[in-house]
């Protein structure tokens, strides 16, 4: 696929409480793109398998239009279904109970975009990207409203996994009062749910983001 540079920028999720239908869904993340971002996560932990299969296929196809590749969270089969429908701008973000990383790569190839959840520990992302990661994400770093639950992560994780030689993300919290600071720190995927759909006028929230990150005031 010919996509933007997506190892660089805002890293947006999608969450199925703030975007609760298709039209919704598909509406505010063409706005999002329209932003500009690096990278597009489906992430929908329902167990409607139809659903997800709808809605993930038109937003490979919507990212597609976009040259933004498209990450599926948890769910290596429906990345490899949407894989083998065409869609080769389709990848996966496996966490650590998400199954085995080895495998994924093995099954989605080598050109797929493979992220896996490292929290703040070196010795997963080490692991990680032995098992033949694309990128390595980080967190949370901040109070995330959207996971209060995931462990808490020290900035300073950041610069150390430069040694990985993967670009790094950094999730949990991020929005336009930290996202240079995160980004100082050495991360170059900034992911937010939060900071891009959770209000109004998505596409100038992440125009704003990304000016941040070009290090112009917000
Ligand atoms: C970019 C990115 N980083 C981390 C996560 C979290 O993955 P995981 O730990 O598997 O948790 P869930 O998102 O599945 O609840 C992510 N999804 N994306
Ligand atoms: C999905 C997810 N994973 C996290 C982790 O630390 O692994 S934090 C998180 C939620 C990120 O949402 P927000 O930008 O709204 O805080
Ligand atoms: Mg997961």
């Amino acid at each position: 696929m010919n996509h933007h540079d997506w190892t660089h920028g805002v890293y947006a999720i999608t969450d199925a409480g703030l975007l609760p239908d298709d039209a919704r869904l598909i509406a505010c993340c063409e706005q999002a793109l329209r932003g500009g971002l690096a990278l597009l996560q489906y992430r929908d932990k329902s167990t409607d398998d139809a659903k997800r299969w709808r809605q993930a296929r038109e937003l490979a196809t919507l990212c597609r239009d976009h040259q933004v590749p498209l990450i599926v969270n948890d769910d290596t089969e429906l990345a490899l279904r949407l894989r083998r429908e065409g869609y080769d701008n389709v990848g996966l973000h496996l966490g650590q109970d998400d199954g085995d990383l080895t495998e994924a790569r093995r099954r989605l190839g080598a050109e797929a975009i493979i992220g896996a959840t490292c929290h703040g520990r070196l010795e997963l992302a080490e692991r990680a990207a032995r098992q033949g990661a694309s990128y390595l994400a980080f967190g949370r770093f901040f109070v995330s409203s959207t996971k209060p639950s995931a462990p808490p992560a020290e900035l300073s994780l950041l610069g150390e996994a430069a040694v990985f030689g993967l670009p790094r993300v950094a999730i949990g919290g991020i929005g336009r009062d930290n996202i240079q600071l995160a980004r100082r720190a050495g991360a170059e995927l900034l992911a937010c749910v939060h900071a891009v759909f959770g209000g109004e006028d998505i596409e100038a929230r992440v125009r704003t983001l990304n000016r941040l990150l070009a290090g112009e005031a917000g």
